[in-house]
């Protein structure tokens, strides 16, 4: 143990919990990388954490913190992004453990893993679930197994018919991100702005919508408000019956609709002032009391105008926070297993057998199967990171020039015709007017020091990643190739046709993971087309697990856990939704509609333009 270097990225939750383990199971040298400072929301279960440390870096504080558990252990704070780390910091460790809050950071940790053949032990919890996954060179990675996709409630049904209080709060999100997020203003709104918003969200709105008579054909009918003075007016007979019962606190109460037009009205006046005082378009945050306060009242009033019940504003804003509750007991847990793993991953580093490893789901009773084991699976042949080649560069990037690395590589290794990327640039196309790079330095591009080019072959299925070392010794000419193992070639006829025959068995009779600890923006919108033509929306899991935490006993149906990590960027999810299939709600409109709304999707930047396909829409049902 002592003589294996051990990386964890992430000191949160989980990572938290991790080092406490690894110091008390007699691991002396930890890397701890985090990105992040400490919050007053991070202390109810990050337990090393302390008042006195909100705002400073996580990483400093875990390590000075965690010298009570062994005080010889070499403890390395890092307070930096891991995406910034390149291949030579990967290889300084025997194991990489993550424990992460989102799925970019686990992609890139992953791929840097492959590359320089490092074991990886990830981490991740959703309230009561969590899971341990052991991810050994060779077998299968944490891209081998296709991640969740995003689900998608039909346009129409946000727009035009919602049915629940969550199509309400998605509309009040996006109406407010239309509203406030996208344009400055540099003087305040004129005195009737509210009250325009007012009629044409509940008034104006509501009435085109009638107007769409067809539509409402055995549907029923919303009821249009008025203007905001005829609605308040109707205050004065319903206003007893909403004081009853009102000892809770404010954010616990539902009120009058009355109440919440008037409190629209003020919301959206302060939220104009505040635009104009910044002088640049606000940002919905749904712990910043105005923005919430305006997605509850719009939300509310929506449903009471659909007949929908309105709900608090603190349930508000677990729909549109989705709120999973971070669980200590899980997270503690998970953390538990993780370093036995990373204990068996060492026992493998040696005999290379991987009997002991074991991947890990934590689940609850009442099925009475609180932790369940699967042995490790291997790669899935359709897996681009496992299928990804690499040889490494040593030369001066100083020097060399951005023609010298493609041609000379590219002869190298055989390729017919290279494009060279770095990160989501395109430096050279052979089939764009990209000439004038070629006489650049590779400098010039940002290329530096443990830098990872791509260079692709567009004719053939052949893709090689370029590790670059950088020498300031080293002449222009003088660069030299390195191959890991066999020089790289592309994927053969056969070798394709396998790939398309062995349809992926990977994972089918597994439980998909879960993210991460705490607070998750699982439901996320992402716009496809133009200004929010197709609304696409993370399946909320909080929306059921939230009730389900009162009903424990029934959590455990959940055992066919989703992949389900939250925090999850948009781009993740954009490419994760690529190769969906769709399955429309068997609403005809809804369907007419998003079909031709695909019809206007724009194109996604995606490097890999072989596997760029047509974004697609998945509906959801939340019951
Ligand atoms: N790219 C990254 N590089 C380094 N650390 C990262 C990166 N992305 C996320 N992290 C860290 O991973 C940790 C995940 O921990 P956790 O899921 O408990 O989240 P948290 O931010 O501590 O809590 P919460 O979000 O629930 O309030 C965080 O400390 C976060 O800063
Ligand atoms: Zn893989």
């Amino acid at each position: 143990m002592e003589q294996n270097k051990l990386l964890l990225i992430g000191v949160g939750g989980i990572g938290s919990e991790i080092i406490k383990c690894l110091l008390l199971s007699g691991y002396t040298e930890i890397t701890c990388v985090d990105l992040d400072t400490i919050e007053l929301s991070n202390l109810n279960r990050q337990f090393l954490f302390r008042e006195v440390d909100i705002g400073k870096s996580k990483a400093q504080v875990i390590c000075e913190r965690s010298k009570r558990f062994n005080g010889s252990a070499k403890l390395v704070p890092l307070h930096s992004d891991i995406k910034t780390k390149g291949p030579s910091f990967f290889s300084q460790f025997s194991v990489v453990v993550t424990a992460l809050d989102n799925v970019g950071a686990r992609k890139y940790a992953n791929m840097m893993c492959r590359i320089t053949k490092t074991p990886m032990v990830d981490t991740g919890s959703a309230g009561f679930n969590g899971q341990v996954e052991v991810f050994l060179p060779g077998l299968k990675c944490f891209e081998c197994t296709p991640i969740q996709p995003p689900k998608t409630y039909p346009v129409c049904t946000i727009r035009r018919n919602p049915e629940k209080m969550v199509h309400c709060v998605v509309w009040a999100k996006e109406e407010f991100k239309k509203e406030f997020c996208s344009k400055t203003y540099d003087s305040a709104e004129d005195e009737q702005y509210n009250e325009l918003l007012f009629l044409k969200y509940f008034d104006q709105g509501i009435k085109d919508l009638l107007a769409l008579k067809d539509f409402w054909k055995g549907k029923r009918k919303p009821t249009p408000l008025g203007n905001s003075k005829t609605f308040l007016n109707e205050k004065k007979e319903k206003t007893e019956k909403g004081q009853e019962n009102n000892d809770q606190p404010q954010e616990m109460r539902i009120f009058e609709p009355q109440e919440y037009a008037t409190l629209f009205l003020k919301s959206v006046r302060e939220l104009a002032k505040k635009r104009v005082q910044l002088s640049r378009p606000l940002i919905f945050d749904k712990d910043d009391p105005l923005a919430l306060a305006f997605v509850a009242c719009v939300a509310n009033l929506r449903a009471f105008i659909f007949g929908i019940t309105m709900q608090s504003t603190f349930e508000i804003k677990g729909i549109a926070g989705s709120i999973i509750p971070a669980v200590a007991s899980t997270n503690a847990i998970v953390a538990g297993i993780a370093v036995k793993e990373v204990t068996n991953v060492l026992g493998w580093l040696k005999t290379k057998k991987d009997e002991s490893c074991k991947s890990t789901w934590v689940g609850i009773p009442p099925k009475r199967i609180l932790l369940q084991p699967f042995r490790l699976e291997n790669s899935n042949k359709k897996c681009l990171v496992c299928k990804l080649q690499c040889i490494t560069l040593k030369a001066n990037v100083e020097q060399i020039l951005v023609k010298t690395l493609i041609k000379e590589v590219a002869k190298e290794l055989d390729f017919e015709s290279a494009t060279l990327g770095f990160g989501s640039n395109c430096i050279y196309d052979p089939y764009d007017e990209m000439e004038e790079n070629l006489e650049k330095k590779c400098c010039q591009f940002k290329i530096e020091h443990d830098s990872i080019v791509e260079l692709d072959d567009t004719e053939i299925d052949f893709n090689v990643k370029v590790i670059i070392v950088h020498d300031p010794q080293i002449k222009e000419q003088q660069f030299q190739i390195v191959f890991h193992g066999d020089k790289p070639k592309p994927t053969t006829k056969e070798e394709q046709e396998e790939e398309e025959e062995e349809e992926s068995s990977l994972s089918k009779n597994k439980p998909s993971i879960v993210g991460n600890t705490g607070v998750s923006e699982t439901i996320e919108i992402i716009d496809l087309i133009d200004e929010s033509e197709t609304i696409i929306l993370n399946k909320p899991d909080i929306i059921k697990e939230k009730k389900d935490l009162n009903l424990f006993q029934q959590l455990p149906n959940q055992l066919d856990r989703k992949r389900n990590f939250s925090n999850m960027s948009v781009n993740d999810e954009i490419e994760k939704n690529n190769d969906k299939t769709i399955d429309i709600e068997k609403d005809e409109n809804a369907e007419k509609e998003i079909k031709q709304n695909m019809k206007k999707t724009r194109k996604i930047p995606n490097n890999d333009k072989k596997n760029q396909k047509k974004p697609e829409i998945i509906s959801i049902d939340l019951d």
